[in-house]
This record gives C-alpha cells, structure tokens and sequence, in this order.
C-alpha cells in the first residue's frame, strides 16, 4: 500500500531557476497520488505554484493541496501541505483494534424483481478494506444507500446484500432493521471484535441527502472511527459522505476510494505518454467539462456516440436525422479549436452506420461521415474509423475511456463500443494503462467480458465524471490529510 513508500519531501523555493522548476515540476507530476498517496507532502509558496504553471484548479492538487492554496489567496504559504488523505491502510493495528468503525460504502447494485443482485461489483469492491477492518480487530458497522428511496421503502432495504456480503468476507453479517436509534445502538454494543453490522438504507431518512448535521451527529455517535469506501458517491455531500466527518475523527479514506483517486486522478494528471482518451455517448453537452479538461492533459482525443453529429454538422455536414444538439454547435467548433491550438489530435470518425428508425431491428448501411441521407440517422462509428482509432490506440501508454461510440444496447450498432472494448483489452495485456471511466463504457467492457484485464474500472459514474471534469468531491474534501512529514526548507 501507499503507506509503505518512503516519505517523499519536495521544497519550492522562490528563487527556483527555470531549469530547477522544471524539473520540480516534473517531480510533481511524478508524486502523484499514484506513487505516495500517504506520505508525499509538499512545501509551496503560491508564487511557485503559478510559475510552475500549475493553477489551484490543476486536479492534481483537486483533493488536497488546491483547496489550501485557495484559502491563503494569493499569499506566500509556508509550511507543509500535503497533497493526499489519510487512508485507511495508515492506521495501526493499535488504532483498530475493539475500535467501532463507521464504514460508508457504496452498495448501490442493481437488484431484479426477485430482489437478486444482478451485478455485485460493488459489493465486492467494498470488501478489501472491510476485510482489511475485521481483520485488524475492529467492529464494523457498515453504512449504505440503496436506489432513491423517498421515506422508508421496502424494495430499497439493504437485506439482500447480507447473503453475498457475509459470504465474501466469510463471516455473518448481521443487518439492523434501522439506521439510527436504541435498537441500533443496542446491536452496535453488543459487537465482538471483528464483526460486521450493516445499517439499513441510509437514505431512508430524508436527512441523509440534506446533509442534516443533528443526523450526522447520530450516525457518527455510533463509532469511534470513519472510513469513506464509497466513491460512487463520493460526489454527494451527504450526511454519511460528508456530514460524518465533523464529528468523528480519524475520517480516512478506504482503499476503493484510494485507488479511485489513484487511476482517476493520479494516472490521468501524470500519464506514461502518448495518452488518449476517448469519450462517447449521447450528448455533448454531458461531456464538455470532460472534453474541455481532458484536452490540457490528453495528446490524442477520439470521439464517437451520438455527440460527433454535433461537430459534423458545425463543420457544414448534413447529419439526417441523427442526434445533434443545436445550441453547441459553435462549442464544438471551439472545442476542435482548442484541440488544435493545443497539438492535441482529435479524430472524428470518417464513417458511421446508418439506420433507418432508433430500433433494433433498423435497416442499417455504412456510409461516410459526409454521406448522411436525409431520414437516417447515425447509430455507431463505422469500420474505417474503428481502423483508424485502433491505429491510433495502437501508440498510447495510457488510455481512459468514458461513453459508448453507438446505441451498444442494440447488438446491431454495438460493433464499434466493442472492438474499442477489445482494443483495450489488448493494449491492457501489452502494458498500456488502461482505466474506464465509469457509466456505460463499464457495461459494455462487461459485456465484452474483458473487464478483469483492465488497469480499473470506476464503480462511479457521476463521480469519475465529475473527477475527470477536474471537479473536487465533497466526500473525499472532508477527509483528513496525510499525516505531513516536516519539510526542509
Ligand atoms: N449515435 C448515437 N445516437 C444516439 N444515442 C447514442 C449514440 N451513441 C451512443 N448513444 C447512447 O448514449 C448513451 C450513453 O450516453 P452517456 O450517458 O452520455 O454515456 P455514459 O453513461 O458512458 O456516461 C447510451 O445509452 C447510448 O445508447
Ligand atoms: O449509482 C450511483 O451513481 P452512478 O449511477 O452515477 O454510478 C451512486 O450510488 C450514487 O447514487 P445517486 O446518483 O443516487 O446519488
């Protein structure tokens, strides 16, 4: 784990030469979180972080250091900053053991009418750091919201999970009927060491999502410890995500969450060059913060879904009757602008299939991307363009992938979001860094059955989206900082 690098002590001084700062920026770069998510801090004065070329906005510093830059304004800041959370993995056994942890996970999978898991994921991806908990001797009482449940609703209980949990980390969970309140408090007293209660849907109180502090403080009275494992949810400031953390100390980060950040912000701000991403699905307007932050770091961007129509047609080609957003065209011309004043190459598809209705079952032909009839609508990238963007794959060392390049859910238009899936897959085996930003790009990984050679997979759709648009999540804002290791300055 993180914790077992060798502690890492960078000073930026003001009278840093150019050569020196290039060379403390490439350190930088190199401290990611991905290298010593707990034991690199950082001195900085805000002088060097503008001449470093870095702003408070680089996501690089999004979960730690930017936000105390912010605060000091444009002041000189002396002292130690560290750029990472504390995490689970820096606790001792000492502090762990016959210790009640409160443990926010994500287990917010599909159930079908039978209340069967679908898809366990999650579930799975929750259990490292419990195990890691139960082991060290610690009472886990665990904490999650299942669907959006207005009140208490039966269908949204988080029961069926007991079964799959107690068999994953090999001992009986035991469920509350409730989330807060005497009975709970009863069965958290009566916990041995190493056990695991699990509370019932977070979100069947209303509280939960208003952030309310006096519920907060009720789920926090329960334990001694936090731990936030939830990164699908890591972009809600909520009562369990964020609330908690004022009133129970240490608040650390869970080793999903870790390694979340790691791929997602680590990987993406410091990337083994060439690096790509490639970014689909419906709409431009759900991607421009994606699209526009990306291509500061990316040096070749490939587009698919039903958002190329877009800047086809901004670039004068007729689009029938595809999916085309009217009020983004010239965002699209600006966004092929930036791409090129940048050096980054941004490949459109030079062809697409075509289908006569949005149905499965559409007559489909493949057409160049300036052979659109009227009434057709394009519905996937064509083989020419598959081609080209594996060609193009075929350089990287980093990949990440967010959105389908066609309708996947049809089998009909599902050939270019696979071949990406399987192109991945390949370069995955050869070493490339390959991470798949959450949402529809892991389904269709998944349906590929590729997902285990992948570099990771985000369990968080909304949350690796709103990490990739360089945004700071609340849940992860609120946890406490990596113990700073003193600076020589
Ligand atoms: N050419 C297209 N026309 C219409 N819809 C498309 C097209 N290509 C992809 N889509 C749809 O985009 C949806 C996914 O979009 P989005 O939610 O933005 O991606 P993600 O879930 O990966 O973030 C899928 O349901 C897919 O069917
Ligand atoms: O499934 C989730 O988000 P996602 O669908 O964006 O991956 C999370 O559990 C967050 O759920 P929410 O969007 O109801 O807050």
């Amino acid at each position: 784990m993180a914790s077992a690098t060798a502690p890492t002590t960078l000073s930026l001084l003001p009278t840093a030469t150019s050569s020196s700062t290039s060379h403390i920026r490439s350190s930088l770069l190199h401290l990611s979180p991905t290298s010593s998510s707990s034991s690199c801090s950082i001195s900085l004065r805000s002088s060097n972080i503008r001449r470093l070329g870095f702003s408070a906005a680089d996501p690089l510093f999004a979960h730690g250091v930017a936000s105390k830059v912010r605060s000091f304004g444009g002041k000189a800041v002396r002292g130690v900053v560290s750029m990472a959370k504390k995490s689970v993995g820096d606790l001792s056994a000492a502090d762990l053991k016959g210790k009640k942890v409160f443990v926010r996970a994500d287990l917010n999978v599909p159930l079908d009418d039978n209340q069967n898991i679908t898809d366990d994921t999650r579930v799975r991806a929750a259990v490292p750091t419990i195990k890691h908990l139960i082991q060290n001797g610690a009472k886990v009482i665990l904490s999650s919201h299942l669907g959006r449940p207005k009140g208490v609703t039966p269908k949204f209980s988080l029961a069926p999970l007991v079964p799959r949990l107690s068999e994953l980390l090999g001992i009986q969970v035991v469920k509350a009927d409730d989330v807060i309140g005497p009975e709970v408090e009863k069965l958290v007293a009566s916990l041995p060491d190493g056990s695991v209660l699990l509370l019932e849907n977070v979100r069947f109180y209303k509280e939960e999502e208003k952030n309310d502090p006096e519920f907060a403080k009720k789920l926090a009275s329960l334990a001694e410890l936090y731990v936030n494992d939830a990164f699908g949810t890591a972009h809600r400031a909520h009562a369990s995500t964020e609330g908690v953390t004022k009133f129970l100390k240490p608040s650390v980060a869970g080793f999903l969450l870790q390694k979340e950040l790691d791929y997602l912000v680590g990987a993406v701000s410091s990337p083994k060059r060439p690096f790509a991403a490639i970014v689909g699905g419906s709409k431009v307007s759900s991607k421009i913060g994606v699209i526009e932050s990306l291509l500061e770091k990316v040096d070749i961007l490939l587009l698919g879904g039903g958002m190329i129509f877009t800047f086809y047609k901004a670039q004068g080609l007729s689009v029938g009757s595809s999916l085309v957003e009217e009020d983004k065209l010239d965002l699209a011309t600006t966004l092929i602008a930036k791409a090129k004043a940048k050096g980054v190459s941004l490949l459109l598809p030079t062809d697409v299939v075509i289908a006569d209705k949005f149905a499965p079952d559409a007559n489909s032909k493949i057409v160049p991307a300036s052979g659109i009839p009227d009434g057709w609508m394009g519905l996937d990238i064509g083989p020419d363009s598959i081609k080209t963007f594996n060609d193009a794959l075929d350089t990287t060392k980093t990949v990440i992938w967010n959105g389908p390049m066609g309708v996947f859910e049809f089998d009909k238009f599902a050939v270019g979001t696979e071949s990406i899936a399987k192109k991945l897959a390949e370069l995955s085996g050869k070493g490339v860094t390959t991470i798949i930003g959450g949402g529809d790009s892991v389904a269709a990984v998944e349906k590929v059955g590729v997902a285990a050679v992948m570099s990771h997979i985000s369990t968080g759709g909304g949350a690796s989206l709103e990490l990739l648009e360089g945004k700071e999540l609340p849940g992860v804002l609120a946890l406490d900082e990596a113990t700073p290791v003193p600076v020589s300055n």
